[in-house]
């Protein structure tokens, strides 16, 4: 008898239709497989070598299937889940600051129920593709705590105002709300804690540059929304005499660190300056457009090379947490723009919402690509519906046709949290009918 010298795993993914790696090369292998063990991909290429070289008890077989890597959805407000579609139709000042921070002071003061925000948020997210998202929001060790459970990755920001929040009614003890908040969430590769100043008008150069110096010291990220909207740029230039960019550049926070969500209205010489200090962009279209903010200057964003993800923004912006749909807005917005449908192509989007996104976040080596070392966060779109028939370019229907509900299967870090649809960390029906709960007390109010 021949002896077998294949190599055990944990997992074999085989026959897929095709892999698309997102790897810096853009690599899609037709007829392809994924091993993996502990967690990680062992080795992805064709079925025929892969099969040959390893062998494992749980074989799946993905044909008619696309397998990819797992989206990273760069910015979120996962608890706002509970605000879907609660203020709509308003321009960013009049949502955010009659609205959302009245409702946020009156319903998120609950930690409970930032957790079951956050739980839908998690649960909407993987059951759409998403393996990875960054949350800025109160309560954030809630948000930490939700992901577990749901079993997805996060970056999780805690956030900071220079007024009362949820979870630090008194401002004098924002710093203290910063650093307890880093003590009591431990790192791990599934959960990175980080600290999110909201924004230029809500948080003074003191705030700034105290909660920059303790990412620095601790080696986190540094999140901020910024240049959002034209009456952002206009108020700070009223109280600091300079733009929102030019005012975090003479405080000398804008660094490796930061991650700046928005920068809508960031001009050319301040996209200079963020790439020169190797600093990170957040593209939110469908939040933007929702909210009338207007529309970032993403081509300019390629064409000086600065990284930049593609966030879905809060559900209460959005109004979904649907990285799909994102991406298409993503690809077809700025070629509607500028009259050039060259622009934003499926291969770039597509980057921005893998590899590229898992690079803003500092996460490039751990995830972002199907590769070997990366951890194997990994999603299966079925390939047998009309809306993805006929297929020439896989692609082309990741971006352009694909839905969220085209996922059927997902594994984060090799553990497999959707299958068939279903989600198999939490219940699903559970949740919602929590939510469904609450909402009726929202909508009382
Ligand atoms: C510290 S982040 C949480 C804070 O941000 C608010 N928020 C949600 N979406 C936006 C947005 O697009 N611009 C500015 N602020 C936003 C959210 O309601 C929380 O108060
Ligand atoms: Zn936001």
């Amino acid at each position: 008898m021949a002896e077998d010298r294949s190599i055990a795993v944990d997992l074999l993914l085989t026959n897929a239709d095709f892999v698309v790696t997102c790897d810096k090369a853009h690599r899609v292998i037709k007829n392809g497989a994924v091993a993996v063990k502990a967690g990680k991909i062992s080795a992805v290429g064709p079925s025929h070598e892969i099969i040959a070289q390893y062998r494992s008890e749980v074989q799946l077989d993905m044909s008619g299937h696309i397998l990819m890597p797992g989206l990273v959805n760069c910015h979120v407000h996962a608890p706002m889940t509970l605000f879907r579609g609660l203020g709509d139709d308003l321009p960013l000042e009049k949502w955010l600051f009659n609205l959302i921070f009245p409702a946020e002071s009156r319903w998120m003061r609950s930690s409970e129920n930032v957790y079951l925000g956050a739980l839908l948020a998690c649960s909407e997210m993987l059951l759409g593709g998403t393996t990875t998202f960054c949350d800025g929001y109160f309560f954030e060790e809630q948000v930490a705590l939700a992901a577990e459970a749901a079993g997805i990755r996060a970056v999780v920001a805690q956030g900071i105002l220079d007024f009362p929040t949820p979870d630090c009614p008194n401002p004098e003890r924002r710093f203290k709300r910063a650093e307890e908040f880093l003590s009591g969430v431990n790192q791990t590769d599934m959960i990175f804690p980080a600290l999110f100043c909201h924004a230029p008008y809500t948080c003074s150069p003191e705030t700034i540059g105290t909660i920059h110096s303790l990412c620095r010291h601790h080696n986190i990220p540094f999140l901020m929304h910024l240049s959002e909207t034209s009456e952002e740029v206009n108020s700070v230039k009223a109280k600091y005499g300079v733009t929102p960019g030019r005012l975090l550049q003479s405080l000398g926070v804008i660094d490796r660190h930061c991650i700046f969500i928005h920068g809508v209205w960031l001009d050319d010489d301040e996209l200079k300056t963020i790439k020169d200090r190797g600093s990170r962009l957040v593209h939110c279209p469908e939040s933007n457009l929702k909210l009338a903010s207007g529309i970032a200057n993403v081509p300019k964003w390629l064409d000086l090379e600065i990284p930049f993800g593609i966030g879905t923004d809060g559900a209460a912006s959005n109004n979904n947490l649907d990285m799909f749909g994102e991406m298409r807005t993503a690809a077809q917005l700025h070629k509607g723009i500028f009259l050039d449908p060259t622009l934003c192509n499926a291969a770039e989007i597509l980057h921005s919402a893998t590899l590229k996104g898992a690079e803003v976040l500092g996460l490039e080596p751990l995830i972002g690509s199907i590769e070997p070392g990366k951890y194997a966060d990994i999603i299966a779109l079925s390939l047998k519906s009309p809306h993805l028939t006929p297929l020439y370019d896989p692609l082309s229907h990741i971006v352009y046709a694909a839905k969220a509900s085209d996922v059927r299967h997902v594994w984060v870090g090799g553990k497999q949290v959707v299958y068939g649809g279903t989600l198999l960390s939490v219940d699903v029906q559970d949740i919602i009918d929590s939510v469904e709960k609450l909402s009726r007390e929202i909508l009382k109010k």
